[in-house]
């Protein structure tokens, strides 16, 4: 660890794909028929620091970037530029055993525990096998240290012999959550980990990773499409729009004074016994393509208080107020320029 070096740094991370295609694209493209995919931008220049103990919820549209985000910051997607360090040191320049130890200290519980459970392995197996493959308990040791992981996440141990289809949504989520908890990790990654349950079981879901975040001193980044979702769990909220980060708050001054249109927008969305009085109206239209984003503020086409400079110059990512950053050439819809009221961007600490 690096003097006071936040636990995660983003530094102007920018992610790009070539876009997926199909077999009858990829045979046009090998006859001359087609010309070569588009690039998805799909991270334009994130920066964000996660610090030890902090719950993050990252909230955007479908397709803006956070799955991406996350597994960039979990070190399973290569950047195109940028950095992401862990307590100070870059994640790409990590090697030998302290790679791996980075890898298994940062996992990803993802949003469909049927798909990334193996339906023909019994929970204990599922549980045990990353501890038991990392020399993390000895052979003998792994069926009190499944049941011990068990109980952790509220499952009845006498039911490790069982296979995943023999449980209900919420406890095969419980299962992922025991199988990231088994290597001892000190960040999640919760990646729309609660959106296909039910709404109480998201609740038991949630108040499950409150007290584990308690009890493990955990650091979570928790990524939802659902603002009311993250309100719950984080301490701080950022949300995204077609690949950039346009505003970052503690999570009360989110929902009390969130001064970006599309924060406001997304506020507006949530049903109205839990708002307070927001003044704009939900955001219209799509979410453009990240193949080819907009120019200038990537939300201008769909922002009623877009000007001429929001069409042509990108806003920076300004501190508003202390932990209080927004990326908007208007100070929330009032006309006001951010860099008229005197604010100035927060330092980002320097990376090994
Ligand atoms: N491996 C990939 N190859 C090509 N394009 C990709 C790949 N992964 C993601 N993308 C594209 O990058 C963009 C961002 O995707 P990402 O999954 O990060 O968004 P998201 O906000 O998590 O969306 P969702 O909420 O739907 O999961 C999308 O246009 C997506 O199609």
């Amino acid at each position: 660890m690096t003097g006071t070096a936040p636990m995660i740094q983003v530094a102007g991370v920018t992610k790009h794909f070539r876009r997926k295609t199909d077999l009858a694209e990829r045979l046009a493209m090998r006859v001359g028929l087609a010309e070569e995919p588009p690039t998805v931008h799909a991270l334009d220049d994130v920066s964000l620091q996660i610090a030890e103990g902090e719950v993050v919820g990252l909230v955007g549209e479908s397709g803006c970037g956070k799955s991406t985000l996350g597994r960039v910051v979990a070190g399973m997607l290569p950047v195109t530029s940028g950095q992401v360090a862990r307590d100070g040191k870059d994640i790409a320049k990590l090697k030998g055993a302290e790679a791996r130890a980075m890898r298994l200290a940062t996992q990803i519980i993802f949003q469909d525990p049927m798909s990334s459970l193996n339906p023909r392995k019994k929970v204990i197996d599922i549980i045990g096998e990353a501890p038991r493959l990392h020399g993390l308990v000895k052979r003998g040791e792994v069926r009190a240290e499944v049941e011990r992981l068990m109980g952790l996440v509220g499952l009845d141990p006498a039911m490790a012999n069982r296979y995943p289809h023999q449980f209900s949504g919420g406890q095969r989520q419980r299962i992922g959550i025991a199988r990231a908890l088994a290597v001892n990790p000190d960040f999640l990654i919760c990646d729309e980990s609660i959106a296909a349950l039910d709404v109480s079981i998201q609740a038991q879901v949630i108040n499950l990773l409150v007290r584990l975040r308690e009890e493990l001193s955990l650091t979570l980044l928790f990524i939802s499409h659902d603002l009311s979702v993250v309100r719950y769990i984080s301490d701080r909220v950022v949300i995204m729009y077609l690949g950039r980060v346009v505003e970052t708050a503690p999570t009360d001054r989110i929902f009390d004074a969130a001064r970006h249109p599309y924060t406001q927008a997304l506020l507006e969305e949530i049903p109205r016994i839990d708002r307070r009085g927001h003044r704009f109206s939900s955001v219209k239209g799509e979410i453009p393509s990240p193949v080819n984003p907009p120019q200038g503020c990537h939300f201008h086409p769909r922002c009623p208080f877009a000007m001429d400079r929001c069409r042509i110059e990108r806003p920076v990512l300004t501190q508003a107020s202390p932990g209080h950053s927004v990326a908007c050439h208007l100070d929330g819809g009032t006309g006001r320029p951010l860099s008229e009221a005197g604010v100035t961007t927060g330092d980002i600490p320097a990376i090994d």
